[in-house]
């Protein structure tokens, strides 16, 4: 529902320039969801934009982090915010152009590849955890509206999920191109003095039968291999954030969350900030990236997609908002496809965490799954390339 209950919006600035009033943020959640429109300020570094919040130069700023922290950020400082109670869903049929699945990088076989390379890493003790992701191109016939993506992925997702982030402050081959995706996972989520953080890891697909779908969700309640995957992720988001809380908790045992297409072990942590001086974007800053788009150790991990994928760009960094309060919300960037400046192409992303455990088929028929967020807004599901 568009602007229910509006619970912050910020003013105008006609006394800035605006340069750019046509670039939108949309960031659709079940309790809070935020839209904003116009520039202000750009920004490709993210303490340039802590230092513009922090100041009062800037009153919120929105955008993307980037997989790889060495890599540019698509922050703006917007010309207006809206901040409004519940979701962005409104009913109304949503019109994508026609689209084509155009190619994947790399093929199937060479992901499966990619895959057993890292489990003999895995299994010599090299890594703990590494996650290896693929892409998609979708092409189609007309230019892709972003906020038309949106609204459909919305649409599609039972917990209306969804965002789009204008990559134009990044600069260069940025300019112009959007990234728009449903993400279930939480980063981190600052009210006041209180932080969430909700990560996920370890998956399996929903089945059409419920009976079938119920024996999915336990088997993947009872996974070592699961739930082993998931514990580096909340014991690194602890290591992080459980010195900057004056009281922290991270249960021991994960739950289950649903999206349309997958089951996941779910961890809700939940903390009160020492300082609360520290903003959901500095937060953001910290945890990222986490094992649960990354690997254990870190920076092992990271050289090895590195080493091994194309650059990620802004898949598996981090999406959000952050207010001049602190507050704000940051979402892992996953279930996510990035669109062409000219709208005439997509890439989608697609990952999964590999442990020594992991089946490298098993592992790809997961990524194609994930890929079924996006496909299935654009009625491509069962087009997957494999
Ligand atoms: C990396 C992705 O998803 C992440 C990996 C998961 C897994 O390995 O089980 C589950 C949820 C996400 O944290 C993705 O969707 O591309």
């Amino acid at each position: 529902m568009f602007a229910l209950a509006e619970v912050a919006e910020y003013p105008l600035h006609t006394n800035r320039s605006d340069n750019g009033a046509d670039s939108v943020f949309l960031l659709s959640r079940r309790q809070t969801s935020v839209q904003t429109s116009g520039v202000v300020e750009e920004f490709d570094s993210a303490f340039d934009a802590v230092e513009g919040l922090k100041t009062g130069r800037i009153d919120s700023v929105v955008g993307a982090l980037p997989f790889a922290p060495s890599t540019p950020c698509a922050l703006t400082a917007p010309l207006s915010f809206t901040r409004t109670r519940g979701d962005l869903h409104h009913s109304g049929a949503v019109n994508l152009p026609s689209a084509k699945v155009a190619g994947c990088k790399p093929s199937p076989v060479e992901h499966t590849r990619r895959v057993r390379g890292a489990i003999t890493r895995l299994q010599a003790g090299e890594l703990d955890k590494v996650v290896l992701a693929r892409t998609l191109a979708i092409a189609t016939e007309s230019p892709i509206s972003p906020t038309a993506l949106t609204r459909k992925l919305i649409s599609l997702d039972h917990s209306h999920n969804g965002f789009c982030v204008d990559l134009s402050p990044a600069g260069g081959k940025y300019r112009g191109r959007a990234l728009v995706g449903s993400t279930p996972e939480v980063l981190i989520e600052r009210r006041g003095d209180i932080v969430t953080c909700h990560p996920l890891a370890g998956s399996i697909a929903r089945h059409p039968d419920s009976k079938q779908d119920e024996a999915h969700a336990q088997e993947l309640l009872a996974s070592t291999k699961d739930l082993s995957e998931h514990k580096f992720v909340v014991d690194s988001i602890s290591a992080v954030l459980g010195p900057l809380c004056r009281s922290f908790s991270a249960p021991s045992t994960p739950e289950l969350l649903r999206t349309p297409q997958l089951w996941h072990l779910g961890t809700k942590i939940e903390g009160v900030l020492a300082d609360p001086n520290t903003t959901a974007l500095e937060l953001a800053l910290a945890l990222h990236p986490t094992p649960a788009i990354c690997g254990t150790p870190t920076d092992a991990a990271r050289d090895h997609i590195t080493g091994t994928e194309d650059d990620r760009g802004f898949y598996a960094g981090a999406i959000g908002w952050c207010d001049r309060t602190g507050d704000g919300e940051w979402m892992v960037a996953i279930r996510c496809a990035e669109i062409a400046a000219d709208g005439l192409s997509a890439k989608a992303y697609a990952g999964g965490g590999i442990v020594a455990s992991s089946d490298p088929d098993t592992e790809l028929r997961e990524t194609s799954t994930k890929f079924r967020t996006i496909l299935s807004a654009f009625d491509l599901a069962e087009d997957l390339a494999e």
